[in-house]
């Protein structure tokens, strides 16, 4: 059951407390009560998402994040030198679902060789691709698109399964010119650009068909599907909202190991502690988690001291490592010199309305997509001057360094192609209200030379003859910038793709470093697991609901689990 104030939970004491109803937490909160003799509490800061439109419909996602609002945590990264020192909007949701509610929709898994770097790093086999398949397909449920078109050539079957929770499609519109345009640019530059079957199978490279957490022309997100109608009247299930939890609470350290008493939450102005007798879960994200650890004394023990925080457990790592993806969406493009555009939508009053009243009456139609048809995934040249200086940051050589998101034409006959390119560093502070956010975006060589790269690449793409007569021109001329000239513009649009990772990262159980073990359990604590995006050792080539909701909490639980 879903409760909205405290004093209409059944208590305060639970088998299992749970922090955070995002990606991570609700999937956990949902294999956890399929055991009807444990009772679970998750507590979630956010507001609800039942009935919110732009949380439901595709096409509407980027409202919900555009902030300042309630359904957002509305934070701002701290000045990024790398940015011509710009505190940029760092979005977090604040509802029901946590970013699942108001993400892109994105599905993407990554490459093999990302989760078998995880396993390496871990000394655990349990978290290589092979190992980690069985449960992407225990959470994935594919689903036909909304407009029932015949998906055949789109993806591949093999690596997907029916079987899951959370619904998975192909595009449910069609924009058949720009779509066969696409396809025929891996037919014009099959090197460069090679069609991939299905970009979750493991070897992502290549172009592919977008895959999307949509079913039924809806948004699935962690609230609809784990806490969907078939699971949340369990009588073992208890969500509550408005619940923001500051720390753990009551330590005691016996024998060098710590142990928390509670979890300390807010709701209305007044102070409550929950308690769980069999384990504490966090699943409050890259922000969240890290920021509830260092209020509890968790975290680099000298740093706390001096902000006055009383240590309890001193693990410099709390917090540090924050890794996300720069992504240059938005600020150029192309126009192109096509009808099949979604600007008469967009422009006129009657045609929105067209289309959303087809959407609310069948849920077909424009409105089922969030805007994009295909990922091309690429790699930067092994070759490349950046490698005579830089450790290649992939995890092996299948695995991308730069996306080109294609996408629709879209806004004044501009049809743009946004990029993002992996790894970017660096670490979220100490504990200050709000958080102190500091991806440290393009602060380092190599990340100002792939997002070069990354432009010159979707140049590329559309020089393919097929665009010849399609493209008309680009928004800003990139390809005759001076390369000062274009790292000072990358500096003034780069954003956040927003898939901070890493703040409480995973490592060996005899590691100097990490926040939690393989099995994350919180290295030095009894009853304190991490299960969201934070504990991810390294970055997947990937956006990263994917890695989050699926494989690192089922694994948790199924392999894992032998505490419970
Ligand atoms: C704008 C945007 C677009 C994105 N697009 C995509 C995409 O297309 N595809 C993709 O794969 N990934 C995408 N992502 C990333 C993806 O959604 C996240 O990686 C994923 O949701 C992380 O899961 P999580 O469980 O770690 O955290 P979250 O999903 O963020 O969940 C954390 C939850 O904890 C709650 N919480 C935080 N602090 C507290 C507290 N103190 N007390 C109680 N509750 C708390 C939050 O309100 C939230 O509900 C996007 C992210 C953003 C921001």
């Amino acid at each position: 059951k879903i409760y909205e104030d405290v004093s209409d939970l059944p208590g305060l004491d639970y088998d299992f407390v749970i922090v955070g109803a995002g990606a991570a937490g609700n999937v956990v909160a949902n294999r956890l009560t399929e055991n009807p003799s444990f009772s679970v509490l998750v507590l979630e800061a956010g507001v609800s998402n039942e009935g919110v439109i732009d949380s439901i419909v595709p096409f509407f996602w980027r409202n919900l994040s555009a902030g300042p609002n309630i359904y957002e945590w509305n934070y701002t990264t701290t000045p990024q030198v790398g940015l011509n020192n710009r505190s940029i909007p760092y979005s977090r949701a604040h509802i029901l679902g946590g970013c699942t509610s108001h993400n892109t929709m994105i599905y993407t898994r990554g490459s093999a060789e990302d989760y078998n770097r995880w396993a390496d790093v871990a000394k655990d086999p349990g978290w290589s691709w092979d190992s980690l398949l069985p449960y992407f397909f225990k959470n994935e449920k594919w689903t036909p698109p909304a407009d029932n078109h015949d998906t055949r050539g789109e993806f591949n079957p093999a690596v997907h399964s029916t079987h899951g929770i959370n619904s998975v499609s192909l595009s449910g519109s069609r924009w058949p010119i720009f779509e066969n345009q696409v396809i025929q640019t891996t037919r014009e530059f099959p090197k460069e650009f090679p069609f991939n079957l299905d970009y979750n199978s493991g070897e992502p490279l290549g172009v592919g068909w977008l895959q999307s957490t949509i079913g039924g022309g809806k948004r699935s997100s962690s609230a609809t599907s784990y806490l969907g109608p078939k699971f949340i009247q369990r009588p073992n299930l208890h969500v509550l909202l408005h619940a923001q939890v500051s720390r753990l609470v009551r330590p005691q350290t016996t024998k060098g190991v710590v142990t928390f008493g509670g979890v300390e939450f807010s709701q209305g102005g007044s102070l409550f502690t929950a308690k769980a007798t069999k384990e504490m879960i966090l699943s409050a994200g890259s922000i969240g988690t890290p920021a509830i650890l260092l209020h509890s004394g968790v975290g680099d023990k000298k740093a706390l001291t001096a902000l006055g925080i009383t240590s309890v457990l001193d693990l410099p790592s709390v917090g540090q490592n924050a890794t996300d993806q720069p992504a240059t969406f938005n600020a150029w493009s192309w126009s192109v010199n096509s009808t099949q555009t979604l600007d008469p939508i967009e422009r006129n009053a009657t045609l929105f309305n067209e289309a959303y009243a087809q959407w609310n009456a069948t849920h077909t139609g424009p409105f089922t997509n969030f805007g994009a048809t295909h990922i091309a995934w690429t790699r930067l040249d092994a070759n490349s001057t950046i490698f005579e200086t830089v450790t290649d940051p992939a995890a092996g050589p299948k695995t991308p360094h730069i996306e080109i998101l294609l996408v629709w034409p879209w806004f004044r006959e501009f049809h743009y192609l946004w990029d993002d390119y992996a790894h970017s560093d660096q670490s979220a502070r100490i504990p200050s209200t709000p958080p102190l956010i500091d991806p440290g975006f393009l602060a380092t060589d190599f990340d100002l030379f792939a997002a070069r790269e990354s432009i010159k690449r979707a140049f590329r793409f559309v020089e393919a003859p097929v665009w010849k007569d399609y493209i008309i021109a680009p928004t800003v001329n990139l390809l005759n910038m001076s390369t000062d000239a274009l790292d000072e513009f990358i500096r003034n649009i780069t954003s956040s793709a927003g898939h901070m990772t890493s703040t409480a990262a995973m490592s060996a159980k005899d590691a100097s470093y990490g926040v939690v073990n393989p099995d994350l359990l919180v290295k030095g604590a009894r009853g304190l697991r991490i299960i969201d995006a934070s504990i991810i050792p390294f970055i997947p080539s990937a956006h990263t609901q994917a890695a989050t909701g699926g494989p690192d909490t089922s694994d948790y639980l199924a392999h894992r689990g032998t505490a419970l």
